[in-house]
């Protein structure tokens, strides 16, 4: 990495471009009326996928940056389980036709919080209201300090193939301070449950920048999960917002690593999987070469969702559930962030849509751009400008930002052929940010660059 331009654009808040325009630019003028038009007008043969999400967790990691919250009372993770049923027949009922599906994320929170049967309930529910593909790829996200053997089977009989797991870090230091004991054997035991039930496209999750990390410790993390082989990894660096995640308060900043060791943790990390035969993609995953997510980056063919980076190429992501947001070929839209609220709109008989977005041509053009560049760190202007009716050289004018990312050597510019330099790959949100026209830098929504 370039350290001397880290300093420029490191610090820089910038989003992390799981949409463009990005979450904050969501307005309540987009509501479920507009929602149920924008259902309504989905063509017949569209290939749809499902997020739904499930905001509840039994205890708080103080780092979590999720839409989730404490409960102890399972009446009211049942409660919420028969409002996403509820918001499943809704929706199908708007659409009018039974629409086929390709991929199902079930996210959080901690989706396995559920009782076994509400989860095959769920499956069930959707599986009466959408075709779901024989082929179709259904991923719950799991914590395995709170898996049961009862819940695995549940999801083998309903169809899960693939599995997302929360290990973050395995040093008991870093675990105290994050308030996230899990030990080695747990998420051991776990991965051999899941492959057992012929669960096998499994994921790690992995945290560097938290409290008392260090480069070494963040390597025995690398090296204890590689010995349980997961197909893929996630590493993302502890984003600290804790004006917005009051929980995050617990966290001592004091140790917290600085923007150096930030860095030389993830490169290190980065490293060790890289040497481990693991292929990177993007900014924060690395997969098994022949994994479906690391033939997708060799092609081209990586998109980018609120997931993060994902095989799915469907044109449609519906979301349900609190928080959810969903991506129409019209705009995006996101449901009540309040349970209560999420609850009432439901039981009312209305959709939960709270805000959105009505897409511009301008922005489907800079989408496109700004995906190609955080997927495959480069874009070929003139393919996309010709795809939207556009002339790639207005493109450039309109994004004066470039210049200075031009002249730093970061970005590479071949005719139309945008490329960002392999030692400045850390800096991918910067070069999608100079594509951004609705990037307002006097705002500090987001989280470090870096
Ligand atoms: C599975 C856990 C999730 C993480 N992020 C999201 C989920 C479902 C989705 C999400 N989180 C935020 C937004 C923005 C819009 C909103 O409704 O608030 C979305 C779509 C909030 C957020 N998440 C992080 C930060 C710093 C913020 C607030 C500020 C901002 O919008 O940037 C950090 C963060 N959360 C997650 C990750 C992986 C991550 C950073 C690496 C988990
Ligand atoms: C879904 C995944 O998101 C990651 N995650 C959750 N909260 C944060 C945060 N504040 N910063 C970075 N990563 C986070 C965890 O690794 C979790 O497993
Ligand atoms: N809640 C799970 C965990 O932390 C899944 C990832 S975070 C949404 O282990
Ligand atoms: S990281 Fe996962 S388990 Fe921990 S609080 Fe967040 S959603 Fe819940």
């Amino acid at each position: 990495m370039r350290v001397d331009l880290a300093a420029n654009y490191g610090e820089e808040r910038l989003p992390r471009y799981t949409s463009y325009p990005t979450a904050p630019h969501f307005s309540p003028a987009i509501d479920a009326d507009t929602y149920a038009r924008w259902l309504s007008e989905l063509p017949g043969d569209v290939g749809a996928s499902l997020y739904l999400h499930v905001p509840f967790c039994r205890e708080m990691c103080w780092y979590c940056g999720c839409h989730t919250q404490i409960v102890r009372r399972d009446e009211l993770i049942a409660a919420y389980q028969q409002t996403l049923c509820g918001e499943i027949a809704k929706v199908a009922e708007t659409i009018g036709g039974r629409i086929k599906v390709e991929h199902i994320h079930f996210g959080g929170g901690t989706p396995t919080i559920m009782a076994p049967e509400a989860f095959a309930e769920l499956m069930a529910a959707m599986r009466h209201a959408f075709f779901v593909l024989p082929s179709a790829e259904i991923a719950v996200e799991i914590d395995p300090r709170t898996l049961t053997a009862e819940m695995v089977e549940a999801m083998q009989l309903s169809g899960v193939n693939r599995a997302s797991l929360g290990v973050q870090s395995f040093d008991p230091r870093v675990q105290h301070a994050i308030n996230r004991v899990q030990t080695y054997e747990q998420t051991a035991s776990v991965v051999d449950m899941l492959r057992s039930a012929g669960i096998k496209g499994l994921n790690f999750d992995l945290i560097y920048g938290l409290p008392h990390q260090t480069v070494a410790s963040c390597l025995d993390t690398v090296r204890r999960s590689l010995a349980l082989a997961p197909a893929r990894f996630s590493v993302f660096g502890y984003a600290h917002v804790p004006a917005f995640k009051k929980h995050q308060r617990m966290i001592n900043e004091d140790r917290l690593p600085d923007g150096l060791a930030r860095h030389d943790q993830a490169c290190a990390i980065a490293n060790a999987l890289k040497e481990a035969g693991y292929v990177q993609i993007g900014l924060d995953h690395f997969a098994r070469p022949d994994d479906a997510m690391a033939v997708a980056f060799a092609q081209g063919t990586l998109r980018r969702n609120f997931q993060g980076y994902t095989t799915d190429q469907s044109e449609v992501l519906l979301g349900f559930g609190a928080s959810a947001i969903g991506h129409l070929p019209q705009g995006y839209v996101q449901n009540e962030v309040q349970i209560g609220a999420y609850q009432q709109s439901i039981a009312d008989g209305r959709l939960a849509t709270a805000k959105g977005y009505r897409l511009t041509d301008d922005d489907r053009l800079r989408a496109d751009i700004i995906e190609r560049i955080m997927c495959d760190f480069g874009a070929n202007l003139g393919d996309i400008c010709a795809r939207h009716g556009a002339e790639p050289a207005a493109m450039l004018r309109s994004a004066p930002r470039l210049k200075s990312l031009i002249s730093d050597g970061v970005v590479k510019l071949d005719g139309d052929r945008l490329a960002v330099a392999n030692d400045s790959r850390f800096l991918v949100r910067s070069v999608a940010a100079a594509f951004d026209a609705h990037l307002d830098p006097g705002k500090q929504l987001h989280s470090r660059a870096v």
